[in-house]
Protein backbone atom coordinates (compact mmCIF):
# COMPACT_ATOMS: atom_id res chain seq x y z
CA UNK A 1 0.00 0.00 0.00
CA UNK A 2 3.12 2.75 1.29
CA UNK A 3 6.29 1.60 -0.06
CA UNK A 4 9.09 3.54 1.05
CA UNK A 5 12.82 2.60 -0.74
CA UNK A 6 15.54 3.57 0.44
CA UNK A 7 14.13 7.21 1.53
CA UNK A 8 16.53 10.10 2.76
CA UNK A 9 15.76 13.21 4.51
CA UNK A 10 17.18 16.34 4.74
CA UNK A 11 15.18 19.84 6.78
CA UNK A 12 18.29 21.75 5.71
CA UNK A 13 20.22 20.56 8.98
CA UNK A 14 21.44 17.56 7.89
CA UNK A 15 19.80 14.28 6.96
CA UNK A 16 17.25 12.98 9.25
CA UNK A 17 16.97 10.01 7.94
CA UNK A 18 19.69 8.37 5.82
CA UNK A 19 18.80 5.85 3.95
CA UNK A 20 15.12 4.60 5.07
CA UNK A 21 12.92 1.09 3.30
CA UNK A 22 9.94 -0.31 4.84
CA UNK A 23 6.86 -0.98 3.64
CA UNK A 24 2.83 -1.24 4.96
CA UNK A 25 0.89 -3.98 3.10
CA UNK A 26 -2.70 -3.64 2.57
CA UNK A 27 -4.03 -4.41 6.03
CA UNK A 28 -1.74 -4.25 8.29
CA UNK A 29 -1.12 -2.57 11.68
CA UNK A 30 2.07 -0.71 12.77
CA UNK A 31 3.51 0.88 15.26
CA UNK A 32 6.28 4.27 14.77
CA UNK A 33 8.24 4.52 17.83
CA UNK A 34 11.18 6.18 19.08
CA UNK A 35 12.14 9.39 21.21
CA UNK A 36 10.81 13.16 21.18
CA UNK A 37 12.38 14.87 17.36
CA UNK A 38 13.64 11.08 16.19
CA UNK A 39 11.17 12.24 13.19
CA UNK A 40 7.83 10.57 13.92
CA UNK A 41 6.07 12.91 12.30
CA UNK A 42 8.77 13.78 9.12
CA UNK A 43 7.84 9.66 8.26
CA UNK A 44 4.45 9.87 8.74
CA UNK A 45 4.18 13.04 6.46
CA UNK A 46 6.48 11.29 3.87
CA UNK A 47 4.03 8.60 3.54
CA UNK A 48 1.44 10.90 2.88
CA UNK A 49 3.08 13.12 0.72
CA UNK A 50 3.36 16.27 2.54
CA UNK A 51 6.94 16.10 2.27
CA UNK A 52 8.77 14.86 -0.88
CA UNK A 53 11.85 12.56 0.19
CA UNK A 54 15.29 14.06 -0.25
CA UNK A 55 16.77 10.58 -1.93
CA UNK A 56 14.85 7.11 -2.69
CA UNK A 57 11.08 6.65 -3.27
CA UNK A 58 8.12 6.96 -1.96
CA UNK A 59 5.15 4.97 -3.54
CA UNK A 60 1.60 5.00 -2.37
CA UNK A 61 -1.07 2.36 -4.25
CA UNK A 62 1.80 1.56 -6.53
CA UNK A 63 2.52 5.04 -7.79
CA UNK A 64 5.44 7.21 -6.91
CA UNK A 65 4.40 10.28 -5.15
CA UNK A 66 7.32 12.05 -6.29
CA UNK A 67 5.52 12.16 -10.15
CA UNK A 68 1.95 12.89 -8.62
CA UNK A 69 0.06 15.85 -10.12
CA UNK A 70 -2.53 18.00 -8.30
CA UNK A 71 -5.51 15.67 -9.26
CA UNK A 72 -3.27 12.59 -8.06
CA UNK A 73 -2.66 14.13 -4.52
CA UNK A 74 -5.86 15.15 -3.88
CA UNK A 75 -7.39 11.12 -4.96
CA UNK A 76 -4.17 9.98 -2.63
CA UNK A 77 -5.54 11.61 0.10
CA UNK A 78 -8.81 10.77 -0.01
CA UNK A 79 -7.68 7.48 0.66
CA UNK A 80 -5.09 8.42 3.66
CA UNK A 81 -6.95 9.59 6.73
CA UNK A 82 -4.43 11.37 8.90
CA UNK A 83 -4.65 12.27 12.13
CA UNK A 84 -2.85 14.72 12.83
CA UNK A 85 -0.52 15.28 16.58
CA UNK A 86 -2.13 18.65 17.11
CA UNK A 87 -5.67 17.97 15.56
CA UNK A 88 -6.14 20.94 13.17
CA UNK A 89 -9.66 22.15 13.83
CA UNK A 90 -11.29 25.18 12.74
CA UNK A 91 -12.32 26.48 15.88
CA UNK A 92 -15.55 28.64 15.02
CA UNK A 93 -17.51 25.75 13.34
CA UNK A 94 -19.26 22.81 15.18
CA UNK A 95 -17.57 19.83 15.74
CA UNK A 96 -20.33 18.15 13.29
CA UNK A 97 -19.24 20.42 11.05
CA UNK A 98 -15.10 19.87 11.32
CA UNK A 99 -15.49 16.12 10.85
CA UNK A 100 -17.83 16.87 7.87
CA UNK A 101 -15.01 18.78 6.16
CA UNK A 102 -13.19 16.43 4.19
CA UNK A 103 -16.74 15.80 2.19
CA UNK A 104 -17.48 19.50 1.65
CA UNK A 105 -13.46 19.33 0.17
CA UNK A 106 -14.43 16.20 -1.63
CA UNK A 107 -17.68 17.88 -3.24
CA UNK A 108 -19.71 15.34 -1.52
CA UNK A 109 -23.58 16.11 -1.20
CA UNK A 110 -23.60 16.75 2.72
CA UNK A 111 -27.54 16.14 2.34
CA UNK A 112 -26.64 12.65 0.97
CA UNK A 113 -24.19 12.17 3.99
CA UNK A 114 -25.82 12.95 6.84
CA UNK A 115 -26.92 9.18 8.12
CA UNK A 116 -22.63 8.58 7.49
CA UNK A 117 -21.63 11.70 9.42
CA UNK A 118 -24.25 10.37 12.32
CA UNK A 119 -23.20 6.55 12.22
CA UNK A 120 -19.80 7.96 12.60
CA UNK A 121 -20.07 10.57 15.40
CA UNK A 122 -22.02 7.54 17.35
CA UNK A 123 -19.08 4.68 16.45
CA UNK A 124 -17.01 8.27 18.40
CA UNK A 125 -19.24 8.96 20.65
CA UNK A 126 -19.70 12.64 20.01
CA UNK A 127 -23.39 12.12 19.37
CA UNK A 128 -24.02 14.30 21.98
CA UNK A 129 -21.35 16.91 21.22
CA UNK A 130 -21.86 17.23 17.65
CA UNK A 131 -22.99 20.57 18.18
CA UNK A 132 -20.19 22.07 20.31
CA UNK A 133 -16.64 23.86 19.39
CA UNK A 134 -13.79 22.44 19.31
CA UNK A 135 -12.56 24.42 22.33
CA UNK A 136 -15.07 23.17 24.07
CA UNK A 137 -14.33 19.21 23.86
CA UNK A 138 -11.90 17.18 26.17
CA UNK A 139 -8.29 16.22 25.17
CA UNK A 140 -10.07 12.77 24.37
CA UNK A 141 -12.95 13.92 22.73
CA UNK A 142 -11.07 16.13 20.30
CA UNK A 143 -8.72 12.84 19.43
CA UNK A 144 -12.28 10.89 18.39
CA UNK A 145 -13.49 13.72 16.28
CA UNK A 146 -9.87 13.65 14.63
CA UNK A 147 -10.20 10.12 14.12
CA UNK A 148 -13.64 10.44 12.65
CA UNK A 149 -12.50 13.31 10.61
CA UNK A 150 -10.18 11.22 9.44
CA UNK A 151 -11.63 8.25 8.24
CA UNK A 152 -15.24 9.76 6.93
CA UNK A 153 -13.69 9.68 3.15
CA UNK A 154 -13.42 6.08 3.99
CA UNK A 155 -10.08 6.11 3.69
CA UNK A 156 -7.82 2.60 3.10
CA UNK A 157 -5.12 4.00 5.14
CA UNK A 158 -5.13 5.75 8.27
CA UNK A 159 -1.88 6.94 9.86
CA UNK A 160 -2.25 8.20 13.14
CA UNK A 161 0.55 11.06 15.01
CA UNK A 162 0.65 10.03 18.62
CA UNK A 163 -2.99 10.13 18.93
CA UNK A 164 -3.43 9.28 22.59
CA UNK A 165 -0.75 11.63 23.40
CA UNK A 166 -2.19 14.15 26.73
CA UNK A 167 -4.82 11.62 27.28
CA UNK A 168 -5.84 9.24 30.00
CA UNK A 169 -5.33 5.68 30.08
CA UNK A 170 -8.68 4.57 30.03
CA UNK A 171 -9.50 6.88 26.61
CA UNK A 172 -6.13 5.99 25.20
CA UNK A 173 -7.50 2.29 25.36
CA UNK A 174 -10.86 4.06 23.89
CA UNK A 175 -9.09 5.22 21.23
CA UNK A 176 -7.02 2.38 20.43
CA UNK A 177 -9.74 0.00 20.54
CA UNK A 178 -11.49 2.16 17.64
CA UNK A 179 -8.42 2.05 15.76
CA UNK A 180 -7.76 -1.75 16.15
CA UNK A 181 -11.89 -1.69 14.88
CA UNK A 182 -10.72 -0.26 11.66
CA UNK A 183 -8.01 -2.72 10.89
CA UNK A 184 -10.21 -5.42 11.72
CA UNK A 185 -12.44 -3.62 8.77
CA UNK A 186 -9.65 -4.72 6.46
CA UNK A 187 -7.39 -0.63 6.81
CA UNK A 188 -4.04 -0.31 6.79
CA UNK A 189 -3.20 1.20 10.17
CA UNK A 190 0.17 3.11 11.53
CA UNK A 191 -0.09 4.84 15.01
CA UNK A 192 2.84 6.95 15.48
CA UNK A 193 3.76 7.19 19.46
CA UNK A 194 6.35 7.16 22.09
CA UNK A 195 3.70 5.33 24.63
CA UNK A 196 5.55 2.39 24.91
CA UNK A 197 3.12 1.09 27.39
CA UNK A 198 0.33 1.65 25.08
CA UNK A 199 1.96 -0.16 22.14
CA UNK A 200 3.17 -3.21 24.85
CA UNK A 201 -1.04 -3.62 25.71
CA UNK A 202 -2.15 -2.96 21.91
CA UNK A 203 -0.17 -5.90 20.95
CA UNK A 204 -2.04 -8.46 23.37
CA UNK A 205 -5.12 -7.12 21.00
CA UNK A 206 -3.74 -6.89 17.28
CA UNK A 207 -0.83 -8.37 15.48
CA UNK A 208 1.22 -5.05 14.98
CA UNK A 209 4.66 -4.89 13.68
CA UNK A 210 6.56 -1.82 15.76
CA UNK A 211 9.03 -0.02 13.99
CA UNK A 212 11.30 1.87 15.86
CA UNK A 213 13.29 5.28 14.95
CA UNK A 214 16.94 5.14 16.11
CA UNK A 215 20.21 6.18 14.72
CA UNK A 216 18.44 8.06 11.68
CA UNK A 217 17.43 4.61 10.68
CA UNK A 218 14.02 2.79 11.13
CA UNK A 219 14.46 -0.75 12.47
CA UNK A 220 11.76 -3.63 13.34
CA UNK A 221 11.82 -3.83 16.97
CA UNK A 222 12.07 -6.95 18.66
CA UNK A 223 10.03 -8.98 21.17
CA UNK A 224 11.80 -7.57 24.09
CA UNK A 225 10.13 -4.03 23.83
N1 LIG B 1 9.66 22.15 9.25
C1 LIG B 1 10.81 21.81 9.85
N2 LIG B 1 11.95 22.48 9.57
C2 LIG B 1 13.13 22.13 10.14
N3 LIG B 1 13.26 21.13 11.04
C3 LIG B 1 12.15 20.44 11.36
C4 LIG B 1 10.88 20.74 10.79
N4 LIG B 1 9.96 19.88 11.29
C5 LIG B 1 10.63 19.08 12.15
N5 LIG B 1 11.94 19.42 12.18
C6 LIG B 1 12.98 18.76 12.97
O1 LIG B 1 13.08 17.41 12.54
C7 LIG B 1 13.26 16.56 13.66
C8 LIG B 1 12.18 15.49 13.69
O2 LIG B 1 10.93 16.13 13.96
P1 LIG B 1 9.58 15.30 14.04
O3 LIG B 1 8.50 16.26 14.39
O4 LIG B 1 9.44 14.50 12.81
O5 LIG B 1 9.92 14.32 15.27
P2 LIG B 1 8.92 13.46 16.20
O6 LIG B 1 9.61 12.18 16.46
O7 LIG B 1 7.57 13.41 15.56
O8 LIG B 1 8.85 14.36 17.51
P3 LIG B 1 7.70 14.43 18.64
O9 LIG B 1 7.60 13.05 19.24
O10 LIG B 1 8.25 15.42 19.60
O11 LIG B 1 6.46 14.88 17.95
C9 LIG B 1 13.31 17.43 14.90
O12 LIG B 1 14.65 17.70 15.21
C10 LIG B 1 12.59 18.69 14.45
O13 LIG B 1 13.09 19.81 15.14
Amino acid sequence: MIELEQVGYDYGGGALFGDVSLSLPAGSFHFLTGPSGSGKTTLLKLCYGALRPTSGRVSAFDDDIAAANRDDMAKLRRRIGVVHQDCRFLDHIPVADNVALPLTVAGRDLVKEQDNLGDLLDWVGLTERADALPTELSGGERQRAALARAVILSPDVILADEPTGNIDWEMSQRLLRLLIDLNGMGKTVLIASHDLSLIRAAKSEVQARVLRISDNQVQLAGADL
